[in-house]
């Protein structure tokens, strides 16, 4: 545990101001003690050490000029965190809170998260702190070409291929991938999740929400019970919300609430999940707008939530999944979600649970699917849309289906397993961290000191 602990002390201290970078770190290295201890190579080797530390950080200035003809600059970012284990890969968030802290700690559980999957890949992540909510669709190109100057000298088919994040779909990858071409002269698998005109793989747009309901199957599978009739709350609105909540809509469950930032959508009888998917993807309205279509439901906008934490965890339910965003799940949240009969939790979104929130859910046997296992649906399919470009294929959307739920599997059974070995089955969050953590550091022991 000493050793542990004068890592934990040094990031503290190299890192000042990075306390989501700091909180990723200290859950992943808080539970791998039993497989660190024992082991003298992985201090001598300066394992923890390395694995902490990223391979490469890019910041760079985003200039981009406004409808009105005024320059506006962002901040960018790509974190390449570590080639261990193949290319650098993870998504760009555009978000106005994307900063140093939140893409490093993106990129370290995108490492352990790639790891699981058992695919070759490395791990970065990067973003801007670009808001593009309310910008044309020709700003957002324009500040995307700009991204695009910068990062291409980064990135490569081989080197760095990133895709989505919160604020960045298949437009924003389209016109990043044209940038890129135009710059490089390469029509190549440079960025994943692009439109599917353009080499992108069926079903990525899908994969994270699918992947999650597949992971979710195996964690009630393993307790001999199923998602028919399940009571679900989920947050978020997005990508990996929608599509979640139609597979568990295909599935059965019942899905009783989803939230944007600007509040909480509730039906006791459960959301029609169609009309969600329709007004967001389709007419670019708000969920409050839902209220309009259907009455059965309520909207609780954001200034009415408890002042310690989210509306949409204070209902009863079965079935927590947070999709939106980074501790979006509160210690008191995590008690009222307790409280309302909540034995199951699915993160969707990357560390959405607080530290504390997490020890409440371990204190009460909430049965918790870690985001860098349950979330690893879209960049396992980011893979696949890799090796479909490396070959110049293109795989019907059945053949990606039947490896995502593949993947999905073969990771909780890996966690399921592992946690077996150093715990309790349950314990799905020692599990990933201990199996991810396993296969990058024998990895970084066979390449060397590098
Ligand atoms: N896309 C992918 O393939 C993957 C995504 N993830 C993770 O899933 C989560 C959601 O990503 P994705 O669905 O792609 O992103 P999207 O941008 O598509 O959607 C994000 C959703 O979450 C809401 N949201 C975002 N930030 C906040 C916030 N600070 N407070 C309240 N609501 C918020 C948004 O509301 P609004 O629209 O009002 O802003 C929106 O409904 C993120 O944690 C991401 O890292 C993980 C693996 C892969
Ligand atoms: O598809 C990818 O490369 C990355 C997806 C991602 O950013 C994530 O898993 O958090």
């Amino acid at each position: 545990m000493q050793y542990i602990e004068e890592v934990l002390q040094s990031v503290k201290e190299s890192n000042p101001n990075e306390p989501e970078f700091y909180q990723a770190v200290e859950e992943v290295l808080s539970s791998i003690n039993q497989v660190v201890e024992g082991n003298n190579e992985y201090q001598q080797q300066a394992i923890l050490e390395r694995l902490v530390e990223p391979e490469r950080q890019a910041i760079f200035r985003v200039p981009w000029l406004d409808d009105n003809g005024k320059v506006q600059v962002n901040r960018g970012f790509r974190i390449e965190f570590s080639s261990t284990l193949g290319p650098y890969k993870g998504g760009l968030r555009f978000h106005p809170s994307v900063n140093q802290s939140v893409v490093k700690f993106l990129g370290f559980e995108q490492v352990l998260k790639n790891a699981l999957t058992g695919l070759p890949l490395g791990g970065a992540k990067g973003g801007a702190d670009f808001n593009p909510k309310g910008k044309s669709d020709n700003e957002i190109m324009r500040f995307c070409q700009s991204y695009m100057t910068e990062l291409y000298r980064h990135i490569g088919a081989n080197t760095d291929v990133p895709a989505g994040d919160i604020g960045v779909g298949a437009r924003e990858i389209g016109y990043l991938f044209g940038q890129y071409k135009r710059i490089s002269n390469q029509f190549e698998g440079v960025l994943t999740g692009k439109p599917e005109i353009m080499g992108g793989s069926s079903l990525r747009t899908e994969a994270t929400g699918y992947g999650v309901a597949y992971f979710l199957s195996a964690m009630l599978d393993a307790k001999g019970d199923s998602l028919r009739g399940k009571r679900c709350l989920v947050s978020g609105a997005g990508n990996v919300a929608l599509y979640l909540m139609e597979k568990l809509d295909q599935y059965d469950a019942v899905i009783l609430s989803c939230s944007d930032s600007k509040g909480t959508l509730y039906c006791k009888d459960g959301l029609d999940v169609a009309l969600v998917k329709h007004l967001k993807n389709e007419q670019g309205a708000e969920l409050r707008d839902y209220l309009n279509e259907l009455k059965d439901s309520e909207f609780t906008p954001v200034n009415q939530y408890p002042s310690d934490g989210h509306h949409v965890w204070r209902y009863e339910a079965d079935i927590a999944l947070p999709c939106a965003t980074q501790n979006e799940i509160t210690e008191k949240d995590a008690e009222a979600l307790v409280e309302n009969g909540c034995s199951v939790v699915c993160e969707g979104a990357n560390m959405p649970t607080t530290a504390d929130a997490l020890k409440v859910f371990k204190d009460n046997d909430v049965f918790l699917g870690p985001s860098k296992a349950a979330n690893a649906g879209g960049v396992a399919t980011s893979q696949f849309e890799m090796a479909q470009n490396a070959s110049m294929q293109k795989w019907r959307a059945e053949q990606v289906d039947e490896k995502l739920q593949q993947v999905m599997k073969s990771i909780f059974d890996t966690i399921s397993a592992t946690a077996k070995q150093y715990s309790n089955e349950h314990d799905l969050v020692l599990g990933a961290n201990i199996a991810g953590f396993e296969r990058v550091a024998d990895a970084m022991l066979k390449q060397g000191v590098v």
